[in-house]
């Protein structure tokens, strides 16, 4: 019975070690000086692992735009009011916002999903998923239930995988909240045990003066509900959001469907981390875009082993970064492909 569903069960395959030795074996024969494209090298043996090909291609791109609300905004903790991101559902939903503008610039379908918001038009263009209209304020008791979390976890997994069986080979993580910063600091704290001060952040952009504020408000989320740091769907349904359950599923459900995943935001980032926790063998198949200007973002980062492509001082979220970051994905796969070999030139 889904209510006795207590935690996830996903199954990822480790990269192939074999075609990757193969993959580094061609980069070093291509007629540049050894190691000479850095971490584009890296990024091309790693896909060629993921892929299982010498020669891997993500000429599929997608971005998964996960929208949820946070009880927690009732504490002041946003620049901006909750009715906010069902505005900018109607927004993605016209393609007008930024990552619409970026996602046509790169080649990469759309898809938003409603898993949470508070917002009760039925928009077009937006997957109703929703598993209730906002989390509780966490502040005074668990955000959601574990039974609700799994749910999430669930529509992101099979989200994945709906794409990935339409040949999608690489998923961008996008969300859109007002408040999610909060919930997202929270997860940090638990999960890598950094202290709370390291963590908090001005989000949409809160006064430098409402930080402290902003802080207390995630100490009493940890306070009244204690989550588990060694269960992650526990710290996930307590103090996480409902787009961040749903993009910890779609982490899940693309590596398990050996599809690469470009992180984006501090968002993206704990998202990311909660279904690390789940199955660590979804590192490989990460991908870290660009470091937001969000302090827990660097700190959640390095708990995945993940180094950021891109430093353009971004904090807006919806798989802006993650977008921006495709085509060098694309290069990497492009320069193995097209690039000739010293023995092509005879030597
Ligand atoms: O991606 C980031 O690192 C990022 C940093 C700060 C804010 N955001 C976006 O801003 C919203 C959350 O900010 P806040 O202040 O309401 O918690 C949410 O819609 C995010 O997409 C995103
Ligand atoms: C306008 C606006 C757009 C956003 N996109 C992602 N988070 C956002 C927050 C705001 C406030």
């Amino acid at each position: 019975m889904r209510e006795m569903l207590k935690t996830v069960e996903v199954q990822v395959r480790g990269l192939d070690v074999e075609v990757m030795e193969e993959a580094r074996g061609r980069w070093d024969q291509l007629t540049k000086p050894l190691g000479s494209l850095g971490k584009l090298e890296e990024i091309g043996i790693r896909l060629a692992g993921i892929q299982g090909t010498v020669l891997p291609s993500v000429e599929r791109r997608a971005v998964v735009v996960m929208c949820g609300d946070h009880g927690v905004t009732a504490e002041g903790v946003s620049a901006y009011p909750s009715a906010v991101t069902g505005l900018m559902m109607q927004n993605f939903s016209n393609g007008r916002a930024a990552v619409n503008v970026l996602a046509r610039q790169m080649g990469a379908d759309v898809h938003v999903v409603d898993i949470g918001s508070a917002c009760e038009d039925d928009i077009p263009n937006i997957v109703r998923e929703k598993v209730k209209p906002g989390t509780d304020n966490m502040a005074v008791g668990p955000a959601m239930t574990r039974e609700e979390a799994v749910r999430a976890l669930e529509v992101g997994m099979g989200f994945a995988r709906k794409l990935s069986s339409e040949g999608v080979q690489v998923i961008a993580l996008g969300e859109m909240g007002i408040g999610n910063t909060t919930p997202s600091s929270a997860i940090a704290s638990v999960l890598t045990s950094h202290p709370l001060a390291e963590l908090v952040g001005r989000g949409t952009g809160i006064e430098e003066s409402v930080l402290p504020h902003k802080g207390h408000v995630i100490q009493r989320a940890l306070e009244v509900n204690q989550p588990n740091p060694d269960d992650a769907v526990d710290v996930l349904a307590k103090v996480g959001g409902l787009e961040i359950a749903g993009l910890a599923g779609v982490v899940l459900g693309a590596a398990s469907e050996g599809v690469a995943v470009l992180v984006d935001g501090v968002i993206a980032a704990a998202a990311a981390l909660v279904a690390y926790r789940v199955e660590p063998k979804v590192g490989p198949y990460l991908f870290a875009s660009h470091l937001s200007q969000e302090p827990a973002h660097r700190i959640l980062l390095e708990a995945m082993e993940l180094s950021p492509m891109l430093h353009l001082e971004m904090r807006l979220g919806e798989g802006t970064g993650a977008v921006l970051a495709m085509p060098l994905l694309q290069s990497a796969t492009r320069l193995v492909q097209e690039m000739a070999t010293f023995a092509d030139l005879g030597l």
